[in-house]
Parts: C-alpha cells; structure tokens; sequence
C-alpha cells in the first residue's frame, strides 16, 4: 500500500470537510479521485501531505506516518497542484533545475533528470524562457516538470490542468501515462469526467469529504440501474406514445425534449430493436439513433443526485 487514509476528518467552522475519508492506493495504481468542486479534494491532499492539520485519523504513505516532520520519505512524493509553483525570475531549465536540486546532489545526476523532465514535457524551445512569457499550457507544463523531476515513486496531481488548451492538456496525459507505465504511483484529483476516465486505472467517487464508491471504470458502472440510454430523433410525439414506452418492461426513464426521445433502460436486454420496431409499428418517422452504456457521470448523478462536469 502506498497511501492508507484512515477515517480522516478536517473540519473548518461548522462545516466538516472531510468526514472520515478513508482511501487505499496501492502500488502502481493510477487512482483518480472524481469529485465536484468544492469537494474537499484539495483539503484531503494538504492533509495527506501534513501541509494542513487534521482533526481525526491517520494517513501512512509507504506505511510510515505522514507527520510535519517526516521529511524522508517526501524525497519519494512528487506533488502538483494546479497553481503554478515556481520562480519567475528564473528561467524554465533554471527552475526544473532548481526543483530537482532540492532532492538530488549529485550534479551530473541533476543534469540528466532535468533533461528527462523537459523532455518528457514537451519544454525543450523554452528552456531559457521565463515563466511570465509562457501561455496556460506551457507554465501547465512548466509546473507538472518541476513536480516530476526528480523521478519519485509517488506523484499527486491535484486537478493540475484547469483551463489548459488541448495540446500541452494531451501532452500532460502522456507524461502521466509514462510516469505511470514506468512504476510511479500516481493519485489524480479532478472534477472532469472524462479525464479520470481515460487516464485512471481506479476511480474513487467523492462528495462532501467522502468517499461514496470505489472501482474500475467498469465496476463503478455495474453498481448503477441504468445500463443502456437510447436517443432518439422525432419532430413529435404525442404524450400517449411516450406514456406507452414508459409502460414497457425493463425501461425506467423517458424524456422527449428539443425533439430527442430518451430512453434509459435497466440492465439486461438491449431496449433499441423493441423501440425501434414499436415506433414502426406505431408509424412515428424518427431520424438519427443512438445507443450508449452508461458514463461516469451517469454513475456520479445516479448515487449523488449531483451533476459532474464532462469533457472540458
Ligand atoms: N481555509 C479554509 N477555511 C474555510 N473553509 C475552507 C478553507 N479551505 C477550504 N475551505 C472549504 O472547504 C471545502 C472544500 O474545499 P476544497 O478546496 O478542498 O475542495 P475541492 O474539491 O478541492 O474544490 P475545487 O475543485 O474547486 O478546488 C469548500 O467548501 C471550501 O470553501
């Protein structure tokens, strides 16, 4: 186990921000934790990382105590967070250098990581830039290097790309797939559902300083009624048609707006072929079909009653 959260609770005022959280993460996971902003997501990472005081529980990270004075194992814990933490008035190969120093003296040593850094983060025309004159993406960049560099065994990335336009985002996906694929542990905190999707290998659902559900992508989706939605288009449809489909076996929720019928059926049998055939039979012309599983999100607002946002 690399990180053992165990019923942490972190309250501010009257409001409990985490309310006994418990998280495992074992070695050489990909664990994302999924949950909207305002969360407590940052919060459980300041406190995993002693930067924040709890009041309840305990957190072991390479099954040693995490405590403001453990200072050895932090040589082995990258962290990134969304805000860019670095120094403006030095330049980009002068920061990840810097960074990289803090853990590692051996200067060749140095010399070599931080080439791997810039590499691996797509830097190497901006290595005497300044960070003022880097867009988003590429201070995006810039920080996910400085966090990296010195090749720890565990990163935690905390919801680190914000905004960031889609190519330094997707190079960023690149390095967090290799860093991985090389052994690191990695913890990867977001409230976008495609992104834990794609790059996670376990997903934890969190809301209110909880954790509500862990799993695979495709567990967390079993653990739902839902298991197909149907679109369908139709200029109209009367009220007695839909009443009829909501009437039918196995189907539990039927929307007809803007000229799309929704139809989400439980699991089981696939509803398409019948519906189509009981719209041809009830001579209702409908364009465009389509048929999905259920998404994340659809798992997150079925256990929740909360929206998450998708795709940024
Ligand atoms: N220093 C503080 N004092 C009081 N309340 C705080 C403090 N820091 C955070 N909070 C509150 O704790 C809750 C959780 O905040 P946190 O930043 O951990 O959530 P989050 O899931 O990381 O959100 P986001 O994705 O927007 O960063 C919020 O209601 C926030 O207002």
């Amino acid at each position: 186990m690399v990180i053992a959260v165990n019923n942490l609770v972190k309250i501010y005022g009257n409001l409990m921000v985490l309310d006994h959280l418990n998280l495992e993460v074992q070695e050489g996971e990909l664990f994302g934790i999924l949950g909207p902003s305002g969360s407590g997501k940052t919060t459980a990472v300041q406190c995993m990382l002693s930067l924040l005081q709890y009041e309840k529980g305990s957190v072991r990270i390479f099954d040693t105590n995490m405590l403001v004075s453990t200072a050895d194992i932090k040589r082995n814990i990258g962290v990134v967070f969304q805000e860019p933490a670095v120094f403006n008035e030095l330049t980009v190969y002068d920061n990840i250098f810097y960074f990289c120093s803090l853990y590692e003296q051996d200067k060749d040593e140095v010399e070599r990581l931080v080439q791997d850094a810039i590499r691996d983060t797509g830097l190497m025309d901006y290595c005497n830039f300044y960070p003022g004159k880097l867009g988003e993406g590429l201070l995006s960049r810039l920080n996910v290097a400085c966090g990296i560099v010195h090749k720890p065994k565990l990163v935690i990335f905390d919801d680190p790309l914000g905004n960031v336009e889609v190519q330094s985002r997707n190079r960023i996906y690149e390095t967090i797939k290799k860093l991985n694929a090389e052994g690191t542990t990695i913890l990867y905190t977001s409230n976008c559902v495609e992104e834990v999707e794609s790059l996670c290998s376990r997903i934890g659902l969190f809301d209110k300083g909880r954790m509500l559900a862990v799993g695979t992508k495709d567990e967390l989706k079993t653990m739902i009624s839902i298991g197909e939605k149907i679109t369908v288009q139709i200029d109209v449809l009367e009220k007695e048609i839909i009443k009829k489909i909501e009437e039918k076996s196995n189907v539990c929720m039927v929307s007809y707006e803007n000229g799309v019928l929704t139809v989400k059926s439980k699991r089981g049998k696939s509803n398409l072929l019948p519906l189509l055939d009981f719209l041809s039979k009830s001579n209702i012309p409908f364009g465009e079909v389509a048929s999905e599983k259920p998404t994340l999100k659809d798992v997150f607002s079925e256990i929740t009653g909360k929206e998450l946002r998708n795709v940024r």
